[in-house]
């Protein structure tokens, strides 16, 4: 009991005498020299520390370093679920609906790349007022000199050149063991401003682009407007393992950079989209922009007069981008010469009003466009001008195309939209009246079920059924269901109808004629157009 008496005595004279200490340094010490032997003992307990430190200003001079800001979002990125951050900054810009995290003051959060632990302090002190000379600007006014000087303190506001020197000075500091220092130093930094570009990318707002004619003159080949498609892969309908797999090869894509350097290949892909309209190929481009976090280029083929355009518009795009070329079949001849083209060649015209093509068609069409200038940068050599990027076409007719676009390698993947089926249509069921079906009796579920698969329906089609009718789920289903049986009924007669027609030996021709003016039948053959091109393919495969 005595002994512990002793020591707890011991401790409170150690106590007092550092107090002591500390009140006769700082009435004898200026503050100056304080200052200056606290960074000499920190600079010396530095050197024995198995530690080293990097410091990370927020200016550099008079710029803002760019790795300062990427460090801060970076650290945003895992702060708010870091158990070794306790206390966080919150910041949202106007008309943000993203709260971004930051360290507090002072404080410090730990991180680990590579399995190598790491730490990292945001270090904010105030910084020490500037000489009067700093604080002044010259002018010259007709030859006469003047200056101009600002009175005012810290924080008051300042003339507009000093506005970026914040008053405080902010800036990070790693901690990082000594022995690790060089096997990650570099890398860490580089997945940082990857990680920060990643993080400001979905944070901005994303653009669609566009061209027409005549915009490379004016100095801006894209014209751009923010893109807001809300479609998404939750939203769009199709069958469920056809998403996956369309899913998982765009993550693979989007994490593919190492694997495409490795086997020598422009880091890039194609997508050919077709099927009939309103099976949600448009719908399906902007699921894949706002998966990505991609901006869109929406290629007007019918504006580029020649492949010289064609190149300079395609090499003003950036990475992480979707380039887009809808109906391709219609909007341009594109033909490499094997076919004889059936439809103006769209794609090129001059300028001149007054030509004879002008006048007979509203254009004076100047082929210089061509297959293969296109195919060149989806396939060729200029396929590596940019990285990160994806071709998609679209089109409703697949039997039209140039061979050469869908022969192997050109497009990675064919796409077949077609008419709703049912795993689809719950899919429709769930964005439309906010369920599955699951409430929805047996007998109406296998009615719809067996309706569905014969109506041959579009998406969009049924979505314009439910959509009328969403504030009243029953009547919503009850009308689909009619709606689908009158079309099924429909494609039956048209069946029928075809039948007869080819015993009678009506030419195929004129049975195209008759499904176009169909309201409500829909061709077989159109029907079959996904499942006949796929066989196609297969076989080619094989
Ligand atoms: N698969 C789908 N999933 C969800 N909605 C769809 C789908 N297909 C069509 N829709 C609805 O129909 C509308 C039109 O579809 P979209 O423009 O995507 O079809 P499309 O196949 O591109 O047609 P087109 O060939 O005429 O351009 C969309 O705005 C969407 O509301």
């Amino acid at each position: 009991m005595a002994e512990r008496k002793e020591s707890w005595t011991s401790l409170a004279s150690l106590l007092g005498t550092l107090a002591f200490c500390q009140t006769f340094l700082q009435l004898v010490l200026p503050p100056e020299l304080r200052l200056a032997s606290l960074k000499f003992l920190t600079r010396a307990l530095r050197c024995f520390s198995s530690y080293c430190y990097f410091d990370v200003a927020e200016m550099d001079g008079v710029n803002t370093n760019e790795l300062y800001n990427a460090v801060q979002l970076y650290l945003s990125s895992f702060a708010s679920t870091s158990a070794s951050a306790s206390r966080l900054s919150l910041t949202r810009a106007r008309n943000s609906s993203v709260t971004t995290f930051g360290l507090s003051n002072n404080d410090s959060i730990a991180d680990v790349f590579d399995g190598v632990a790491v730490q990292w302090e945001h270090a904010v002190t105030q910084r020490q007022s500037q000489p009067s000379s700093w604080r002044s600007i010259p002018d010259v006014f007709d030859g006469v000199a003047v200056q101009w000087e600002h009175a005012g303190t810290q924080r008051q506001s300042q003339p507009s050149s000093w506005r970026s020197i914040p008053d405080e000075k902010r800036g990070f500091t790693l901690r990082i063991k000594k022995r690790d220092k060089d096997l990650i130093l570099n890398s860490y930094l580089d997945r940082i401003m990857d990680k920060a570009n990643d993080i400001r990318r979905n944070n901005q707002e994303r653009l669609i682009y566009t061209n027409s004619r005549g915009s490379e003159s004016r100095g801006r080949p894209w014209e751009a407007v923010p893109f807001k498609h809300p479609s998404t892969f939750d939203t769009l309908a199709m069958d469920p393992e056809k998403k996956r797999d369309i899913m998982e090869d765009l993550r693979d894509f989007a994490a593919g950079q190492a694997f495409y350097q490795r086997t020598g290949r422009a880091w890039k892909r194609g997508y050919l989209l077709y099927g009939p309209p309103g099976t949600g190929k448009s719908s399906m481009i902007a699921a894949m922009a706002n998966f990505l976090g991609y901006e869109i280029y929406d290629l007007g083929l019918t504006e580029v007069p020649s492949n010289s355009e064609l190149r300079k518009l395609l090499m003003k795009t950036s990475s992480k981008s979707i380039i887009v070329i809808e109906d391709i079949d219609c909007s341009v001849n594109l033909s490499n010469g094997s076919k004889a083209p059936k439809a103006p060649p769209l794609q090129s015209y001059s300028a001149d009003p007054d030509t004879p093509d002008a006048v007979s068609g509203g254009k004076n069409w100047n082929n210089t466009m061509t297959l293969s200038g296109l195919l060149n940068f989806t396939d060729g050599l200029w396929s590596c001008c940019g990285s990160e990027r994806i071709f998609v076409f679209t089109t409703n007719h697949i039997d039209k195309l140039d061979p050469a676009l869908l022969r192997s390698g050109r497009m990675d993947m064919h796409i077949c939209m077609s008419y709703c089926s049912y795993p689809a249509l719950k899919i429709l069921l769930h964005n439309y009246l906010g369920s599955e079906g699951e409430d929805l009796s047996e007998v109406a579920a296998s009615e719809l079920r067996e309706a569905v698969e014969k109506a041959k329906m579009t998406p969009a089609d049924i979505s314009e059924v439910l959509i009328k009718k969403r504030r009243n789920r029953e009547k919503a289903v009850s009308e689909l269901l009619e709606v689908m049986k009158a079309r099924a009924e429909g494609n039956e007669e048209y069946g029928g109808l075809r039948e007869k027609c080819e015993s009678n030996g009506v030419e195929e021709e004129e049975e195209e004629k008759r499904a176009l003016e169909s309201p409500k039948g829909v061709s077989d053959r159109e029907d079959d157009s996904c499942k006949k091109a796929e066989d196609q393919e297969e076989k080619k495969a094989n």
